[in-house]
């Protein structure tokens, strides 16, 4: 069997490995689109004192966290939603009077069975959990400030990433927006370079992040992408959440590996793991065993088969792995309980009491046996704790790292080149043509005469430039919500750098696409042939595309769920499109007032308005002449001064993005 110290020089994680300083690092090549990054091969030689992640921590952290409690409302509360529950819901304690103490240079490992509350404890650690949570937990004697939050990586279970983006650039983007802005943009790009040849992504630094239908990297080199974007800042305490669920058992050695090493250069690191093979857990310096919540086990992870023994509870062989024994006594199997296969169905409610007492007398023994002496260490260690308890506050005097620009630049370039397979799409561009191209012979050089023809024209312009962009719109943050929640927490950039380099990173196709379409649609549709109509009839398309837009980021803001999303806004259209005036003209009068909300109306409006002019005339009747503005359908409509209608986009064009922006500031 492999010892520990025989697996963690068999992971590419020398300090400055693979890097190759002949080969300097050109400030523009990152900007340029085509460019390839030239990653450099994993057998490179590269001189010792070359800089590292793996380098000393500048500022080691104590973490410290005593008697943590965290419950949630349970569901099985009597009465129902309508009627009201008489009873109050009773509590359900998630986390149940957890301690522990954690120092720079050890390896904390937290062990449980699923649903026993690891997640939770490490997001608490992190300072990420929403909810009542009591208790206290500090770093360095401090509670969780912004300046903690800055020297804190965490890194969630699930990688949040971006999947078109390459391993080089996801950690280039990274570097750019959270290295200070003291560091210039070339050391930036080297950090991220150091990163890439520490961690062993060399040889798939080029190739895509991927996921879901897109081939991409391994599962493994996605977890270490996770691991380096926090290793950039140097992070003096790390918190992982199961960094190697689902990797071979290779692969979570070489992270536990990584891990340990960080450890040893001064950091503190905590980290939740499902079930480690032994010789994962030997490298583990201290272990924290949940189970429902509370603590069964919290120190050294070479005494845990000598503590359990001394309390009663042996393995059942000498050569057992003591992540096995301690995770089926955490489920309160022991070695003396029958295996299941054995035991009869009416000898379930036996074995589940069973279960349920050696728990408990797992839990007592905790308290009694383990609890005093941690709970001495931890008062021991920084006694003048300023306490943290559920309702930590963070500290508003936030300091970015980055400039706004640089992150609206960062973020807006980043933006750019995720979307421009989804943005550039042949398909979206072979679907506007398509409909521009049908609708222009549908309409084929239609006469003033068939004055009801050209409305229809202007209505649909209206209405299909109000629910392609609107439609468009409303996936934008439920699809980017993990990433926000992820960048957000960690501090990287301002939600308003953020808000605005989305939507202007929308714009271009955005506005290409109905440009396209009114240019086709327009001239072969025979609408009034001057270019000064026709460019007003383009901007108004436009501008009613920027506020159908803003409808949809606001909806997509607000619910967070793409698919209630677009039915309420499939409802919304709907109801446009039939109080616009187009297909009712007598609408009652005690719900025309729907048409003053619909932008679509507005947009009709005003395109109907630049088309004709007052004098202009139709063929009613043979040999007959009327005023087009006479006509039933435009009289209804109450052309007059079209500001008003300018001004009335305007306002909804403020209102529904201001309406997004406060949406996302509750995320
Ligand atoms: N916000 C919540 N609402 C409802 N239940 C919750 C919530 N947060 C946590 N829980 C429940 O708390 C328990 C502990 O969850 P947690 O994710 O911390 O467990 P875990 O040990 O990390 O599990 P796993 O190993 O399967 O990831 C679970 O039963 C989970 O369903």
């Amino acid at each position: 069997m492999m010892r520990p110290n025989e697996q963690e020089s068999s992971f590419p994680i020398t300090p400055g490995a693979n890097r190759n300083e002949s080969s300097p690092v050109q400030e523009n090549r990152f900007s340029s689109p085509s460019h390839v990054i030239p990653c450099l091969d994993d057998d490179h030689e590269v001189p010792s004192h070359q800089s590292s992640v793996l380098r000393q921590s500048l500022r080691p952290i104590i973490l410290k966290f005593e008697e943590l409690t965290y419950s949630i409302k349970s569901q099985t509360g009597k009465g129902n939603y309508w009627f009201g529950s008489q009873e109050p819901k009773p509590n359900r304690f998630i986390l149940n009077g957890v301690s522990g103490i954690v120092k720079p240079g050890e390896l904390l490992a937290m062990l449980g069975p699923s649903g026993s509350g690891k997640t939770t404890l490490v997001t608490a650690l992190a300072g990420r959990l929403q909810g009542k949570l009591t208790g206290t937990v500090s770093y360095n004697g401090t509670p969780f400030t912004s300046s903690v939050k800055r020297k804190t990586g965490f890194v969630t279970q699930d990688d949040v990433l971006y999947p078109h983006l390459t391993v080089m650039e996801t950690l280039t983007y990274t570097a750019l927006l959270r290295l200070p802005k003291k560091l210039t943009r070339k050391e930036k790009i080297e950090q991220a370079e150091t990163v890439v040849s520490d961690l062993g992504l060399t040889r798939c630094c080029n190739s895509v992040i991927g996921g879901g239908l897109i081939r991409g990297i391994s599962g493994g080199e996605r977890k270490r992408v996770s691991i380096g974007q926090e290793m950039l800042v140097n992070p003096s305490l790390l918190l992982l959440d199961e960094p190697t669920s689902g990797l071979d058992s290779t692969t979570a050695a070489r992270i536990v590996a990584t891990l340990r090493s960080l450890a040893r250069g001064g950091r503190t690191v905590v980290t939740t793991i499902h079930q480690p093979s032994s010789r994962l857990y030997r490298m583990f310096d201290k272990v924290l065993v949940l189970s429902e919540g509370s603590p069964i086990y919290s120190g050294d992870s070479g005494r845990v088969i000598e503590y359990f023994g001394s309390i009663g509870f042996q393995p059942g062989s000498s050569f057992v792995n003591p992540a096995d024994f301690v995770l089926d006594l955490a489920n309160g199997i022991t070695s003396d309980t029958k295996q299941y296969d054995q035991v009869e169905i009416n000898g379930r409610l036996d074995r589940l009491e069973e279960q349920n007492s050696v728990k408990q007398s797992l839990i007592s023994s905790y308290k009694k046996n383990l609890y005093p002496s941690l709970k001495e260490e931890v008062s021991r260690t920084f006694p003048q704790d300023q306490t943290v308890t559920g309702s930590r506050k963070t500290s508003l005097t936030n300091r970015w790292p980055t400039s706004w620009w640089m992150q609206f630049s960062v973020l807006l370039k980043r933006g750019l080149k995720e979307r421009s397979h989804e943005s550039f799409s042949g398909l979206r561009i072979c679907m506007v043509m398509s409909v521009s191209l049908l609708s222009g012979l549908l309409w084929w050089h239609s006469r003033v005469s068939h004055i009801q023809d050209q409305v229809g024209l202007l209505f649909f312009f209206s209405i299909f430039w109000g629910f392609f962009p609107l439609f468009n719109a409303i996936f934008t943050f439920p699809q980017e919500r993990p990433m926000l929640i992820k960048e957000r927490s960690s501090g990287i950039y301002r939600l308003s750098s953020y808000y605005i380099a989305r939507t202007v990173g929308d714009l271009p196709m955005e506005l290409i696409l109905p440009t396209i379409f009114v240019t086709i649609t327009y001239w072969m549709g025979g609408l009034k042939p001057s270019l000064s109509t026709f460019l007003m009839t383009l901007m108004i398309v436009l501008y009613n595309v920027l506020v159908a837009q803003g409808v949809g980021l606001a909806l997509g803001a607000i619910l967070m769920d793409a698919k209630k999303a677009a039915t309420f806004s499939s409802v919304l259209m709907l109801v446009f499109l039939l109080a616009g005036g187009y297909y009712i003209e007598h609408i009652p009068g005690f719900i025309a007032w729907l048409k003053y909300i619909s932008f679509s109306h507005y947009c009709y409006k005003l395109l109907v308005g630049v088309q004709y002019t007052w004098d202009e005339v139709y063929e009613c009747g043979l040999g007959l002449h009327c005023s087009v503005m006479d006509y039933e359908g435009i009289k209804n409509l109450k052309i007059g001064n079209m500001m008003w209608d300018v001004l009335a986009l305007a306002l909804m064009l403020l209102l529904y993005r201001v309406l997004a922006y406060l949406a996302l500031r509750n995320l």
